[in-house]
Parts: structure tokens; sequence; C-alpha cells
């Protein structure tokens, strides 16, 4: 089954998101066709915009062998014939970078799919287009991240990094923690070869951003070792103060050296940090990595998950002080 855009059907978007259309524009780039731009300066974790999409489909959608090529995609034809003629042309506007495939419809699905994942009553993934968001282009080191909101049946993009006004925002089509070589192979199947500061690298300064790229992925696998050194660590007043910040801090280094803060690992790091720092009383190291954390979870998850609280009162958390306890 396939779904379009309609107005009955969904919840309306939330009134703050109506006026996204005046912070972003579309535009032509240099080499990369269209692009989206901001046109006021965005805040780490701020929204850039929010939109519904123009078609929601399974993500994998059966190839129909015994159909001409170009209409070997009948369940996407039908659903594209359901959309509102605007919200059609808007379909076939957008970029297709796969010319050589028969169904235009594919080659324009393949270009710009957003993944969308399981919806209620469905045990199938699904993916969507949009208007907008479809012409966000691609970086290793993405300053936005998109996710879909299932509240308001809608797409939101939110700033990675401070993102000045006039900037092109960016998000990652694929795993940015590959190698670049990864990178470049999975990216092949957008058509572009990517230029990003990353993959431009050469020679010993490539070699060491692959190699702060493996540490990574693989990050998350100290977590648990991690967590429970902080808690020796917090009551063990022999050992040094800075003993469990060095780990932490040097993956923090490793995120702000290749402008990534992954997603699936960044958050073990600033909350043990965080940690630390109240354990040591220093409240300024804490609202630094609470303020980090709230900006960051705003952008991958929409919602600030009470890192807000504790930026602005660390020596109200449960561990303020804990070194200096362990002491007495
Ligand atoms: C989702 S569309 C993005 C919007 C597209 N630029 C447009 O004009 O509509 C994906 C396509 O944009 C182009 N693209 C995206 N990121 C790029 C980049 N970093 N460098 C060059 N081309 C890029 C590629 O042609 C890719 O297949």
């Amino acid at each position: 089954m396939l779904y379009h855009r309609d107005k009955q059907e969904f919840p309306s978007l939330h009134r703050s998101h109506a006026a996204d259309s005046t912070r972003y524009r579309v535009a032509d780039t240099v080499s990369a066709g269209k692009g989206v731009f901001v046109t006021a300066d965005v805040e780490r974790g701020g929204r850039v915009m929010c939109e519904r999409p123009l078609v929601v489909y399974p993500q994998f959608l059966p190839f129909h062998r015994d159909l001409p090529p170009e209409r070997a995609y009948p369940e996407l034809e039908d659903a594209l014939a359901r959309l509102p003629p605007d919200r059609c042309e808007a379909f076939f506007r957008l970029a297709n970078s796969h010319p050589q495939e028969p169904s235009r419809e594919k080659g324009i699905v393949d270009t710009n799919a957003l993944h969308i994942g399981l919806l209620p009553g469905s045990t199938q993934q699904y993916a969507a287009l949009c208007n907008d968001i479809s012409r966000i282009n691609h970086s290793c080191s993405p300053n936005a991240a998109y996710r879909f909101d299932l509240a308001t049946f809608s797409f939101e993009v939110r700033a990675l990094f401070p993102i000045p006004a006039g900037c092109q925002v960016f998000i990652s089509y694929i795993d940015p923690a590959l190698p670049r070589v990864s990178r470049q192979q999975a990216l092949s199947d957008y058509g572009f070869t990517c230029a990003c500061a990353y993959c431009s690298l050469t020679g010993p300064t490539l070699e060491q951003s692959d190699t702060r790229r493996a540490l990574i992925a693989r990050a998350d696998a100290g977590h648990t070792t991690r967590d429970a050194a902080l808690e020796r660590w917090a009551d063990d007043p022999d050992m040094s103060d800075d003993y469990v910040n060095r780990v932490d801090k040097m993956y923090m280094d490793l995120f702000e050296a290749e402008q990534l803060y992954y997603e699936p690992v960044w958050e073990g790091f600033a909350t043990r940090l965080c940690k630390a720092c109240c354990a040591v009383e220093d409240a300024e190291g804490a609202r630094r990595w609470a303020g980090l954390a709230r900006a960051l979870s705003c952008a991958y998850t929409g919602d600030e998950r009470g890192w807000a609280a504790v930026e602005a009162a660390p020596e109200r958390t449960e561990g303020w002080g804990r070194r200096r306890k362990a002491g007495e």
C-alpha cells in the first residue's frame, strides 16, 4: 500500500513549523545541482525546516519483471497517479541521478529517498520524498540531520553544528563513519563523487581521518567498560581527578577533528564528561557538556531529553561533589 499527502489523513503541522519556509531557500549550487541554504543563523540543535512528505512508499518496491522495464514499478506509478497534480509535478521536478534507469519514477525515488522506518500497523520499512528536504545535498561531515516525526507525519531537519546565514545545509546519505573509499563506493549509487573536506584529503591526513572514523565507528563497544570505570573513579579519591576524562575527551576531540558527532555513540561520552565534572564540582565544565548534549539531543531526536535542567543547574544533579564526599 502507498500513501500520499492528504490533509484529512494526518494531523496538521504544528503552528511553529509553519514559519519554517522563511528560514531557508532552495537555490542552485556551484557543482551539486540545487541545494538548501539557511537565510538566518541556526544554532546547534535548532530547527532548519519541517516538511510533509510529497509521497510515502514502502522502501522495498517490487520489480515486476513481466512488465516493460519502464513500467516495472506499478505500485509507485499508482501512488503518483493518486497525488494532486501540483504534487505530482513537484515529484517529477526532483533530481534524477539514475538516467539509465528505464523507470523515471524509480530513478527519482532512488535519488531522493528519505528514510522513515517502520510505520504503525506495518512490518515493512517506509521511505518518502519531500519537495524541499529532498533538495539537501550530502556531506561526510553533515551540519544537519533529519528525522521523521510520526505525530505530525512530517520530516524535521535540525542543525548538528551552528549554520551561519547563507550557508548550505548538508545531511549524510550514507554511514559517515566508513573510511573514504567505502563512502565513495556507497555514494556512487547517487551518481556523484563527494568532494567534501574529508573526501578531498590525501596521503597521511587521509589516513588519519580514516583512522579517526574507524575509532568513532567502534566507540560504542567500550561504553559499558567506561561507564563502570567512571563509577569506580568517582568513589576512589586515590585516583587523579582527570583519570576518566582523558579517554572521553580524546573521543570528543575525534568528533571535533572529523566534524562528526556520530549519532550511535556521541551521548555516552558527553554523559560521562558531564558526570565527571559534576563529581569534581566543576560547574563550568558540566554546563558545557550538558549544553552540547542538549543541542545534539535536539538535533537527533527533536527533544532535549532533560539536558537543559542539567545545564541550568549542574549542582542539583545527584552526583554533584561525589569525589569530595568519597574523600571525607
Ligand atoms: C537528494 S538529491 C539532492 C538535491 C539535488 N542536488 C538537486 O538538484 O535536486 C541527490 C543528488 O544531488 C547531488 N548531490 C548531492 N550531494 C552532492 C555532493 N556533495 N556533491 C555533488 N553532488 C551532490 C547528486 O546528484 C545526488 O544524486
